[in-house]
């Protein structure tokens, strides 16, 4: 397939996507109630495992070769004081991934997942959003292009992640500008930024929805103004995913933030996806409820690079492991 050089490519590549296996549901639940246990004693469980059927198209869906994509971008914004680290920390970090030595690479491994880290463009920051856009629209369908192909083919669960020192700025300008509400309620403390650190990134979204009144008018146009090339990449998987069939578990503020990009600018774009967790960030609670996600995990997480999703990994894996292993009241002679 042909690269997606305009916003209408990407529409349109996501103009006919499949839909969760009715008939595998059904018998998903069926076995479901022949289970040794009373009915919903396993409890949101039970839902995942008839939701995974859906999506795999059998009675017995399993997770095999689950992948966390991690993408990394640099952002104009970050010059503006609005992180508690520097920007060199992004490339440092995908120094650090690559020799295995963060904390994505311990709990990728532990959740059996394939990682694949892709830098984009890291000695080209975007542009600084409070002056006009951060990106050409044939730069955001680059990394929208980089994220679709990043998706392993064989893949069965993808975890997008991401690292961007200053994107936490950048996905509260692209809620505030795609979800509406004031700058303030959308902004956090990010890596640890303090009092004085969270009005300049108040006040950094503020002027970003100033220097870009497009950006409120369409989804695809926030994400080109007031996003990165981390975040388009990830709203790039997410889609690949989609048109695969292929679930998805969102991580953290700033993954969340690029699959509202999808969710409000493809009908049905998000069905695939499910809420890792709820992570640290003040905003992100909100972020999920306007998606009418319940996130699975709350930790306390505030790291991104995808660890709130492979973690959540093992919860899919559980829900699979009851409804494959588990014998029916008939086999093990429990009375039903
Ligand atoms: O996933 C989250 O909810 C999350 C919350 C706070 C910070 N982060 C990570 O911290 C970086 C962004 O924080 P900041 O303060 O530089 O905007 C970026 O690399 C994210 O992966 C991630
Ligand atoms: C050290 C460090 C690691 C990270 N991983 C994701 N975001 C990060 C931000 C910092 C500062």
């Amino acid at each position: 397939m042909p690269p997606f050089t305009t916003f209408a490519d990407f529409r349109n590549r996501l103009s006919d996507l499949p839909l969760p296996d009715a008939a595998a549901r059904r018998a998903a639940e069926e076995r479901n109630r022949q289970l040794t246990k009373p009915p919903g004693s396993l409890g949101r469980l039970e839902e995942l495992a008839v939701w995974l059927a859906g999506w795999q198209g059998t009675a017995r869906p399993r997770i095999e070769r689950p992948q966390v994509a991690l993408f990394a971008g640099n952002h104009g914004v970050a010059r503006r004081g609005v992180s508690a680290y520097p920007a060199e920390v992004t490339a440092q970090m995908v120094a650090n991934f690559e020799a295995g030595g963060a904390a994505i690479n311990q709990l990728a491994r532990i959740a059996g997942a394939r990682l694949t880290v892709r830098a984009l463009d890291l000695d080209r920051p975007t542009a600084d959003f409070t002056q006009g856009p951060a990106m050409s629209e044939e730069e955001c369908c680059a990394a929208l292009q980089a994220g679709w192909e990043a998706l392993d083919p064989e893949a069965d669960l993808l975890v997008p992640g991401e690292m961007g020192i200053g994107n936490t700025t950048a996905a509260a300008a692209l809620c505030a500008a795609i979800l509406g509400g004031e700058p303030e309620t959308w902004v956090g403390r990010g890596t640890g930024v303090d009092e004085a650190g969270l009005a300049r990134k108040a006040e950094a979204v503020a002027l970003g929805l100033r220097a870009n009144p497009s950006a409120r008018r369409d989804p695809l146009e926030a994400l080109r103004c007031l996003g990165g090339r981390e975040i388009a990449a990830m709203t790039g998987a997410i889609a690949a995913a989609r048109a695969r069939g292929v679930p998805v578990l969102l991580d953290g503020f700033i993954c969340t933030a690029a699959a509202v990009v999808l969710a409000r600018s493809v009908p049905g774009g998000l069905d695939h996806a499910l809420a890792a967790h709820r992570s640290a960030e003040a905003a992100h609670g909100a972020a999920l409820e306007a998606l009418g996600l319940d996130p699975l995990l709350s930790l306390g997480l505030r790291l991104g690079e995808g660890t709130g999703g492979a973690l959540a990994v093992a919860v899919l894996r559980a829900a699979c492991a009851c409804q494959d292993g588990m014998a029916t009241f008939a086999e093990a002679g429990v009375s039903g």
